[in-house]
């Protein structure tokens, strides 16, 4: 693997589960990959699960690891190109990312999108910047549009609760559904593109996205996903319900208000087929999600927040792999 910035970026990824499952049942058996590497991780925006997640996966593997939040602890970045720099920015992103990727053999970045400018987000202005800018491979620590390492622990999560077997062909597909909730922020659509874009490539799955209308997001990312507008008709027999805000592509970035309310509740769970319950963390309590449901045992946020090391540990385990 030469960077990991999106499931395209995956040859194979029955075989990458498999790799992240092995990795779980024996997470320092590989040590050696990691002896001398250092693995660069800088954040534009906070984090709590994909910083620390990153740190352990990396720690796993024996590789050294260094943080940086840019702007809290370094220098004032410039982003613009040809700025005069007489004002608050006291260095430009082209030399501080030069100067960080001699630093590290893999460098992990998390930058979210502005909202104000679709075409900007979309391009990924900001992250190709940084990527074209690095001498090493580059890791998204979510990027604008996509959060292709929670997506990937994710996918861990569900194949563990029902004991996939990639040699067993299963009778029947499991239900996934991804549910528009609601929030009092403007919220990017990274989470639930990257959900739709490795969901929609996993043949075991049968995968519906339902959101209230003028919340239908990119089409590049949900094609083969079954498209409903009725939540409560959508999580009829759903084995598993991942439920997310995100802001409106059409209207970009705006939050479109809503009569009917789109919260999770214990009523709405029992719709399921005994389905579980799935977020990416951070969750809005009793906005997105009812406290009976998050403190219930359907709730499986924790197990999806463990599994974010070794979605990392086995990302970086492969970029590690293939240098030299
Ligand atoms: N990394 C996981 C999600 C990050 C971000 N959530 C947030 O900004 C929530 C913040 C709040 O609740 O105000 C998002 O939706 O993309
Ligand atoms: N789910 C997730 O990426 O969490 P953080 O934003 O805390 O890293």
């Amino acid at each position: 693997m030469k960077q990991f910035t999106s499931v395209n970026d995956v040859e194979n990824i029955d075989k990458l589960l498999q790799k992240a499952l092995e990795i779980k049942a024996n997470p320092f058996a590989q040590q050696e990959v990691g002896k001398n590497k250092t693995i660069g991780l800088i954040f534009f925006n906070p984090s709590l699960r994909t910083r620390l997640s990153s740190l352990k996966a990396a720690y796993n593997l024996g590789a050294n690891v260094w943080v940086l939040n840019a702007g809290a602890d370094s220098w004032t970045l410039e982003m613009q190109d040809g700025t005069v720099m007489n004002g608050d920015s006291q260095e430009h992103i082209t030399e501080a990312i030069q100067v960080m990727s001699a630093y590290c053999d893999v460098l992990g970045v998390r930058t979210f999108p502005k909202l104000q400018n679709r075409d900007e987000d979309y391009q990924e202005v900001m992250f190709n910047k940084v990527k074209n800018l690095s001498s090493v491979p580059v890791v998204s620590l979510e990027s604008a549009t996509l959060h292709p390492l929670q997506s990937f622990a994710d996918l861990i999560t569900i194949a563990e609760k029902i004991n996939y077997n990639p040699t067993e062909k299963l009778t029947k597909k499991v239900k996934v559904v991804m549910t528009w909730a609601p929030h009092p922020r403007r919220l990017p659509q990274a989470v639930p593109n990257s959900f739709a874009q490795w969901f929609t490539k996993v043949d075991w799955v049968d995968f519906t996205i339902v959101q209230p209308k003028g919340y239908e997001l990119d089409e590049q990312f949900t094609q083969g996903a079954t498209i409903a507008y009725n939540q409560e008709e959508a999580l009829k027999d759903a084995d598993f319900v991942y439920a997310k805000n995100w802001s409106s592509y059409e209207q970009y970035g705006e939050i479109i208000p809503q009569e009917k309310d789109w919260q999770i509740t214990m009523e709405k769970m029992k719709l399921t087929n005994n389905g579980k319950f799935m977020h990416c963390l951070p969750v809005r309590r009793n906005v997105v999600v009812a406290d009976e449901v998050l403190d219930s045992d359907v709730s499986i946020v924790i197990d999806e927040a463990t599994n974010r090391i070794f979605s990392a540990q086995a990302v970086f385990h492969e970029i590690l792999k293939g240098l030299k």
